[in-house]
């Protein structure tokens, strides 16, 4: 699938470049055009990508520092600035177009979801934002705001692919080393999906074409995605249990969102060299999936990478009932009251978040 992203703040900067980075080296060529937009020049200078200062009038060039009110209105007033940047970039081969952020600081949380719906305005494609939860240690102020983020990017992207920053960070890690390892961890498994779409050939009929991930995600609402990969033996016929196994992993062990495993619909991408993969063993691992999350729409294909491993996909849509979400939901709820924020009593609850979808 060719995609255009766009990272928003100090965060979406990062995995946009990070998300190019890794497209380019795989040789899969499926990200056309990045672009890192932020409040803040210091952490623009940073990057290789293309960039867009904004905001230089109200914070000049300092970021918000956590004000992610001020961020969504920065992003009002440069929307048409940011999208004079956008339009020799988003050209008709792009199939979608991503925006990137962290959901818990200030430009990024607040710019995102408000770009997201200028963008779909505009343009007849699907407008993803992919949103990075704060983790549980992040202070009170980041959840509040991923709070609020969350419930308006998911309003106004076609899907909000979440990405919990706890769900792949190593105990022993460093904020910084934590980072990098959420960041590549991202890159990796939704550089694959966006290849994946590009993909000509597989094996037999099954290979999974942009149609079927635009498809997955339709009914909006949250996403998340998983993977997981191990050693695969030369004789196809062997591999019908490490395919299910993987499989196994990449849902219960690796989701981006852990622990929500219900689903509406979703789709499994089985990578690999061909002469390995098993169509047995795709077809069993995506009825398993069919069982796990309950959706009668799983959808299952391959995609041919050359690699002595097998690997497994997994992208969940309409995770948003979850307990995880709803778990996400009260700390954030909480951590605005104890802030004594003047929020209204219900912004957090389950219910109207519920209403979204
Ligand atoms: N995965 C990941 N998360 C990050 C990274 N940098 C920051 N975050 C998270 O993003 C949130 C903060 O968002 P930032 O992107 O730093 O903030 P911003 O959008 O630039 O907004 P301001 O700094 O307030 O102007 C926090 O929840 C951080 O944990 C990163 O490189 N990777």
């Amino acid at each position: 699938m060719k995609v255009v992203l766009i990272g928003v703040g100090q965060a979406g900067g990062k995995v946009t470049q990070s998300l190019a980075q890794f497209d380019y080296d795989m040789g899969f060529n499926a990200v056309r055009g990045a672009l890192a937009v932020n409040t803040a020049r210091a952490d623009l200078q940073n990057l290789d990508i293309d960039t867009a200062l904004i905001g230089q009038d109200r914070v000049k060039g300092h970021g918000v520092g956590g004000d992610n009110e001020l961020g969504a209105q920065i992003m009002q007033e440069n929307a048409t600035e940011v999208l004079d940047e956008l339009d020799g970039r988003i050209t008709t081969e792009a199939e979608a177009i991503v925006v990137v952020a962290g959901l818990g600081g200030g430009t990024g949380s607040g710019g995102a979801p408000m770009l997201a719906r200028e963008l779909k305005r505009i343009y007849e494609k699907p407008v993803y934002v992919l949103g990075i939860l704060p983790g549980r240690d992040e202070g009170g102020l980041y959840q509040a705001n991923a709070g609020r983020s969350l419930k308006t990017a998911a309003r106004e992207a076609d899907s909000l692919l979440l990405v919990d920053n706890d769900a792949w960070r190593g105990s022993g890690d460093s904020v910084a080393a934590g980072f990098e390892r959420v960041n590549d961890a991202i890159s990796q498994r939704v550089g694959l999906l966006f290849a994946s779409g590009e993909a000509v050939e597989g094996v037999g009929e099954s290979v999974v074409d942009s149609s079927e991930i635009i498809n997955t995600l339709r009914g909006g609402g949250i996403a998340s995605i998983g993977y997981a990969s191990a050693e695969a033996s030369e004789d196809a016929g062997e591999n019908v249990n490490t395919i299910t196994s993987v499989t196994r992993n990449a849902l219960l062990t690796s989701m981006s969102l852990p622990n929500a495993v219900k689903a509406d619909s979703a789709l499994l991408v089985v990578a690999g060299d061909p002469e390995r993969l098993s169509r047995k063993g795709i077809e069993r691992a995506r009825r398993w999936v069919e069982d796990e999350t309950g959706s009668m729409e799983v959808r299952g294909g391959d995609f041919p990478l050359g690699s002595d491993k097998v690997a497994s996909l997994i992208v969940l849509s309409g995770v948003e009932r979850s307990k995880r979400v709803n778990e996400f939901m009260d700390r954030a709820k909480e951590a605005a009251n104890s802030q004594g924020a003047t929020t209204d009593p219900d912004e957090f609850t389950n219910d109207e978040l519920d209403g979204l979808f």
